[in-house]
């Protein structure tokens, strides 16, 4: 979950309010309108023409990756490609095992269930998951004391998609019954710009190939960002040209909205400037590190760090965080080897 500080980033991968209004329309709708992640298609396209081809419910598919990558997408089209209706809800919102009954119950043969953050799912719920999952039936206790019995309720062939930031909060029961698990990964810049020039089409906004490629330089492989900063950068080319959206613009508007030519921001900078300041570049650890930045723990470790840990800027030892040559040459602050720093090296999380 965003919290407030982390919302008011333009670079947050995390959904934004202001994101709505275009999210909306963006979305893919199929397989083939889908951008990148290629593994993942080509898998899950043998695997819907197969379940099509037998008439059968597809397989239960976990996504799992980082925010804004596209698993929410990603489930609809698998939907859609289906053929079928697809009813959408998310751990939390299903508080009581009965909660999950009412919407199992209503589905119909074939049909999608979307739970979104699976990993947030109580222990009861998920206990009345399992048998949905493997034999497609409910299992319920009527009555109390020695009069109670259970009753065995058959449900529709159903698929679950479930998506999850966090693969390993999942417990390994609930994981060992999906039969597809397909891993986002941060996109490519190639990548990105073709997601810039769709949206832009679709938008109707007209831009060049090389501010298409800076934008998606600067969005941190994710395609939620990317489409918000074509937005920001939109608006900029309306208020201060006649809205064509050229390599120059690009850089200005980007430059006002202190996103720097990797798509840092001012958090990532303090991040490392902290590391810097206070820790000698470190090995600093997380704890340590939220509370000297006055960032959520959480936030550090899911928004922050991933692409910090990405572009290589900083390692992960036993002994906490380290920064890079690379990241000091960004900043453009000297690197010095110090005493220990081999030592330190050798202890890095491959
Ligand atoms: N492969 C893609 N091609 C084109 N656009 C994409 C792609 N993946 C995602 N998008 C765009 O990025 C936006 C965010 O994607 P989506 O909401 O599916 O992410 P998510 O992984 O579900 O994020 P969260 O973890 O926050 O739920 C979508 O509205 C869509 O416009
Ligand atoms: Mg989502």
């Amino acid at each position: 979950m965003a919290n407030e500080l982390d919302e008011n980033r333009i670079v947050t991968p995390t959904l934004r309010e202001d994101d709505n209004e275009v999210e909306g329309s963006l979305r893919p709708k199929s397989l083939k309108e889908y951008i990148g992640q290629d593994k993942v298609k080509n898998k899950l396209k043998i695997f819907i023409d197969a379940a099509k081809m037998r008439g059968e419910a597809l397989d239960h598919v976990l996504l799992y990756g980082p925010p804004g990558l596209g698993k929410t997408t990603l489930s609809n089209i698998i939907a859609n490609e289906m053929g079928v209706n697809i009813r959408i809800t998310s751990g939390p919102a299903i508080e009581r095992p009965g909660d999950l009954a009412a919407i199992l119950t209503n589905l119909m043969e074939n049909d999608v269930l979307f739970i979104d953050e699976i990993h947030r799912l109580s222990r009861s719920v998920e206990e009345v998951l399992y048998p949905s999952m493997e034999d497609y039936a409910l299992d319920i206790i009527i009555g109390k004391g020695p009069s109670a019995r259970s009753v065995r309720i058959e449900l529709p062939k159903f698929t679950l998609i479930g998506a999850t930031t966090r693969a390993g909060m999942l417990t390994s029961p609930l994981r060992d019954r999906f039969g597809v698990i397909c891993k986002l990964d941060l996109y490519s810049n190639k990548d990105l710009k073709t997601i810039v020039q769709r949206s832009s089409k679709l938008l109707d906004v007209p831009i060049s190939d090389e501010a298409a490629l800076e934008i998606a330089k600067r969005s941190r492989g994710t395609p939620r960002i990317v489409n918000r900063l074509l937005k920001r950068v939109r608006d900029f080319a309306q208020v201060v040209e006649d809205g064509y959206i050229n390599l120059d613009i690009a850089k200005k508007a980007l430059k006002m909205l202190e996103v720097d030519d990797l798509g840092l921001d001012g958090v990532d900078r303090k991040i490392l400037v902290s590391m810097i300041e206070k820790f000698d570049g470190g090995p600093v650890g997380l704890d340590t590190l939220s509370a000297s930045t006055g960032e959520e723990k959480n936030t550090v470790e899911d928004v922050i760090e991933p692409f910090l840990l990405q572009l290589g800027f900083i390692k992960r030892t036993p002994r906490g965080r380290i920064l890079t040559r690379k990241a000091y040459e960004h900043m453009g602050l000297d690197f010095h080897q110090r005493d220990g720093d081999e030592k330190l090296w050798d202890l890095l999380e491959k």
